[in-house]
C-alpha cells in the first residue's frame, strides 16, 4: 500500500507534466525567467532586483539544459505536508493540566489562607469594637439632632411631593398646559394622600412618645431613647463623613494583564520584542492565560525565537520597571519541562524581601530523617524549597550579614532532628552562632585563634581518616544490603558498623583555609572528604564571606553539589560559590540588595534548575528549643557522644579494624561452634579500644551484614553446666571472609 505522501507527491508531479507544453514548443525565455521572478515560490533570491539585466539572478541564469541535481535543493516542500509526530504522538505528548489546581491540594497553603482570613476578620472586629464606644456613640449622638432636622426635613418634603416640583416647572417654562396639568392634578391628590398620612404618623409618634415617657417600663425607655438616639445620629450622617473608618487600608495591586507584560517586554531592550511591538505585533506569546499563582500572578511566555530566559533574567531591573512593580515583585523563571524561550513570568504581590520571617517547617517537628529533604525555605512564588542533605555537601556564601549562619542552622537542625547523624560542628568567627548545638555534636568549636582553628583542621584530618575507613567497611559489606556501595537508612542505623551519617560544618571557613599553618592542609583534606565521603555518609557544610581561591580552594569549590549564594558583590565571587559560568548564564547572586535581601539567594542543585529562596529564619532562641528536642531525642536512642558526653576531643585519627579477621583470630580453628558471649569477651580482649564493652548481641548485629546467622549452640559454662546458648559455626565465618576475598579480588 502506498503511502498517502507518495501518492501526494505523484499527483502532483502528474499535474506539473500535463501543465508542461506537451508539444515541446520553443519556450520564450524571458517571458518563463519574468514569471519565475514573479510567483511567490520563485527562489532563495526574492530581491527587487531579482530578474532584472543588471542583476542577474540564479534562475535567470539557470540553464534549461542543466540536469536537475545542479539546482539547489530545495529544504522546504511547496505544498503542505504531514510533518511532525502524529497526532497520537501529539495528544500523548500534550501536558495534562491539573484537574484540581495545586494551591487548592496543598494543606500547607489552604492553612496559611484560613490562618491570614481568621486574622484578617478578628483584626476588624476588635478594631470596631474599640471604637463603639469612643468614637462610633459620641458621633452618632453628636449627629443625632441634626438627624432629626434631616428627618423631619424628608417628611416634609415627601409630603408636599417636592421631588415632582423640578419636572412641573420644567413643563411650564415649556408652555406644556396639558402636561403640567395633568402633574399639578397628580401632585394634588398625593398631597391630600401623604398630607393625611403624615398627620396620622405624627400622632402616632406623638402617641408612642407620651406612652415611653409616661407608661413604659425604665428598660424599654433606655433602648427606645437608645434606638432613637443612634437612628436619629445615622440620618445626621454627612455624606462625606461615614461613621466607621477602614480597619485595614487595601494596598491595591494592579492585575498584570498581558498588555502589560508585552509593553514592560518591548521595554527590556530584547530587539526582537521590541521591534515586532513596533510593528504592532506582540513579540512575544502567550502559551497560557495570565492566572493567580500563590500571592502573585504567573504568566507563560513563548519568547521569540533565538532568546532564552537567561536573557530575560539579565534585565530583571528594566523589566521591574517596565512594569512599575518593585524588583523584588519581579522573578522572571526558566521552565524545566519546556524549551529554552519558555518563560515563566511570576509577578508578586508584595517584594520578597517584606515577605517577613518564613517559618521553618520543622520548628515544631519530633524528628526528622535526613535520608529525606530538609526544608530550606521559600521560593518567591511561596513553595515550599528544601534541600537534599545525604550524599551531598553544601557551600553556602555571600558578604557578612546576608544570612549564612542563619541557612547553616537551617541545615545543621535538621541534621540534629535525625538521632542517628553524628554532628562535628566548628565556627571560625568565634561569635557563637552555633552554641546552642553543642550539646547534640560530637565535635564542637567556637574560636578564631589558632587553636581553634587547628582543631577544625584536624577535624578534616580525622574525617580523612575516616572516609578511608568508610569506605573499607562499605567494601565488605555484603552485595544485598550494600548494592550500590553507599550508605542506606538501614546500613546507617546498624550502630556497630559505625557507618551512621556525619555532617560536620565549617562556618567561616575562609579563616580555616587561609591559615598560613594549617591552611593548605585542610584543603586537600576537605577535598578529598568531598569527592570521597559523599556515597560514605560524610557531608560537609561550608560556609564563607570571602569566597576568593585562596579562602576557597577551587578544588571544594568545583566539587560541591549543593550551592546558596546570597548577596555577593561581583562575578568572580558568583562563581566561586555557583560554580563557573553562573553568572554569565543569568544565575547572579549580585542582584540581591545588601541587607534588604538578607536570607535570600540563589539555591543551586537542590532542584533541577537553580532556584532563588528566601531561607526559613531560627533565631539563637529557637535553635535552642530544636537543640534541646535533639540532644533528648539522642539520649532516649543513645546516640549522644563526644563532646555532648562532656568528653574530651579526639585528636587523633581513630583505630581501623577488620571485624571479621579479628573474629577470625579469636575463634581457632579447631572450635567448629562458639558462643557470641565468649567472641564478645575475646574481642574485647584484643581490642579493647573498638570492642570493649561488647556483649553476645553486639557481635550478632555486627556479624549479620556479612550474612553469618547466630543458632543455638550448645556448650559448657565455666562453671561446667551444660546449656544452650547464642552462638555462630565457624565454617560460616570462613565462607563470608572467602567470599568477601573474592567480592574485592573482582571489584
Ligand atoms: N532568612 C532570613 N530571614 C529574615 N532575616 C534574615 C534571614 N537570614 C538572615 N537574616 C537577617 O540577617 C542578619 C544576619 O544574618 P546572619 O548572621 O545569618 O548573616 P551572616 O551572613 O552569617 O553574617 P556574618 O557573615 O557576619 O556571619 C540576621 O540577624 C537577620 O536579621
Amino acid at each position: 500500500m502506498n503511502h498517502p505522501d507518495d501518492e501526494n507527491e505523484l499527483f502532483n508531479r502528474l499535474e506539473a507534466e500535463m501543465d508542461a507544453d506537451p508539444a515541446g514548443h520553443v519556450v520564450d525565455l524571458d517571458k518563463a525567467r519574468s514569471a519565475r521572478g514573479g510567483s511567490a515560490d520563485a527562489g532563495p533570491d526574492r530581491s527587487p532586483d531579482a530578474g532584472t539585466d543588471s542583476q542577474p539572478t540564479e534562475s535567470a541564469d539557470w540553464d534549461p539544459d542543466q540536469s536537475d541535481d545542479s539546482r539547489p535543493t530545495l529544504v522546504d516542500r511547496t505544498e503542505p505536508t504531514a510533518s511532525g509526530p502524529g497526532l497520537i504522538d501529539r495528544i500523548k505528548s500534550s501536558k495534562r493540566l491539573d484537574v484540581i489546581p495545586v494551591w487548592m491540594k496543598s494543606v500547607a497553603e489552604f492553612k496559611d489562607a484560613m490562618k491570614w482570613l481568621a486574622g484578617h476578620a478578628g483584626h476588624t472586629v476588635a478594631f470596631h469594637a474599640v471604637r463603639v464606644p469612643m468614637l462610633y456613640v459620641p458621633k452618632l449622638i453628636w449627629r443625632s439632632p441634626r438627624g432629626l432636622a434631616n428627618g423631619v426635613g424628608r417628611i416634609g418634603r415627601w409630603a408636599v411631593d417636592a421631588e415632582g416640583e423640578p419636572l412641573r416647572q420644567a413643563e411650564a417654562r415649556r408652555e406644556n398646559s396639558e402636561l403640567y396639568l395633568k402633574l399639578s392634578k397628580q401632585r394634588d391628590r398625593r398631597v391630600r394622600l401623604r398630607m393625611l398620612l403624615a398627620i396620622l404618623g405624627a400622632l402616632f409618634a406623638l402617641g408612642l412618645g407620651l406612652f415611653l415617657v409616661y407608661g413604659a417600663e425604665p428598660m424599654t425607655q433606655v433602648i427606645a431613647a437608645t434606638a432613637g438616639v443612634l437612628g436619629l445620629g445615622m440620618l445626621g450622617a454627612p455624606a462625606d463623613a461615614p461613621l466607621a473608618t477602614r480597619a485595614v487600608i487595601k494596598t491595591e495591586v494592579q492585575k498584570l494583564t498581558s498588555d502589560i507584560v508585552v509593553k514592560a517586554m518591548a521595554s527590556i531592550g530584547i530587539g526582537q520584542i521590541a521591534s515586532a511591538v513596533a510593528k504592532g505585533q506582540d513579540g512575544i506569546r502567550f502559551a497560557a492565560p495570565i492566572t493567580r499563582e500563590g500571592p502573585g500572578w504567573r504568566a507563560d511566555i513563548d519568547l521569540p525565537l533565538g532568546v532564552t530566559v537567561a536573557d530575560v533574567a539579565d534585565r530583571r531591573a528594566r523589566l521591574a520597571s517596565g512594569l512599575r512593580r518593585p524588583l523584588g515583585c519581579v522573578w522572571p523563571d526558566a521552565d524545566p519541562n519546556e524549551h529554552e524561550g519558555r518563560l515563566i513570568l511570576w509577578v508578586g504581590d508584595r517584594d520578597l524581601s517584606k515577605t517577613g520571617i518564613v517559618k521553618w517547617q520543622l520548628a515544631n517537628a519530633k524528628r526528622h530523617d535526613i535520608f529525606k529533604r530538609n526544608p530550606f525555605g521559600i521560593d518567591p512564588r511561596g513553595r515550599d524549597q528544601s534541600v537534599p542533605m545525604i550524599q551531598h555537601n553544601a557551600l553556602v556564601g555571600s558578604l557578612p550579614g546576608q544570612g549564612k549562619t542563619s541557612a547553616v542552622r537551617v541545615l545543621v537542625c535538621g541534621a540534629a532532628l535525625d538521632p542517628s547523624v553524628e554532628l562535628w560542628l566548628h565556627e571560625n568567627k568565634g561569635t557563637g552562632d552555633l552554641d546552642a548545638l553543642e550539646c547534640v555534636s560530637h565535635r564542637f568549636i567556637s574560636g578564631i585563634d589558632d587553636d581553634s582553628i587547628k582543631y577544625a583542621a584536624d577535624s578534616l584530618k580525622l574525617l580523612r581518616e575516616e572516609v578511608m575507613r568508610r569506605a573499607k567497611a562499605i567494601k565488605q559489606l555484603p552485595r544485598d544490603l550494600c548494592p550500590d556501595k553507599r550508605i542506606t537508612r538501614q546500613i546507617a542505623d546498624i550502630r556497630s558498623l559505625k557507618l551512621w551519617p556525619l555532617v560536620a560544618v565549617f562556618d567561616e571557613c575562609q579563616n580555616l583555609f587561609a591559615h598560613p599553618k594549617y591552611g593548605k592542609q585542610a584543603g586537600e583534606d576537605a577535598e578529598f572528604i568531598i569527592k570521597l565521603g559523599r556515597a560514605l555518609g560524610v557531608m560537609l557544610i561550608l560556609a564563607t564571606q570571602r569566597p576568593d581561591k585562596d579562602s576557597l580552594p577551587t578544588g571544594i569549590s568545583g566539587n560541591v553539589s549543593i550551592r546558596f549564594c546570597l548577596k555577593v558583590a561581583g562575578q568572580t565571587e558568583n562563581d566561586m560559590i555557583l560554580g563557573t559560568s553562573s553568572y554569565k548564564n543569568g544565575v547572579r547572586a549580585t542582584q540581591f540588595r545588601p541587607e534588604d535581601d538578607a536570607g535570600n539567594g540563589i539555591l543551586k542543585g537542590a532542584t533541577s534548575l537553580p532556584v532563588v529562596v528566601r531561607t526559613a529564619y531560627l533565631d539563637d532562641i529557637a535553635t535552642d528549643v530544636i537543640a534541646q528536642r535533639a540532644h533528648a531525642l539522642r539520649k532516649a536512642e543513645g546516640t549522644l557522644s563526644g563532646v555532648a558526653l562532656g568528653e574530651e576531643s579526639q585528636t587523633a585519627p581513630g583505630p581501623s579494624y577488620d571485624l571479621l579477621a579479628d573474629v577470625a583470630a579469636v575463634v581457632p580453628t579447631t572450635e567448629e561452634r562458639v558462643w557470641n558471649e565468649r567472641i564478645a569477651s575475646r574481642l574485647a580482649e584484643l581490642r579493647p579500644e573498638v570492642y570493649g564493652g561488647w556483649k553476645g548481641e553486639n557481635v550478632t548485629s555486627a556479624l549479620k551484614p556479612h550474612g553469618i546467622k547466630t543458632t543455638g549452640i550448645a556448650g559448657m559454662t565455666d562453671d561446667g553446666d551444660r546449656t544452650t546458648r547464642r552462638g555462630i559455626v565457624r565454617a560460616d565465618l570462613t565462607k563470608a571472609i572467602a567470599e568477601r576475598d573474592e567480592n574485592r579480588g573482582s571489584a
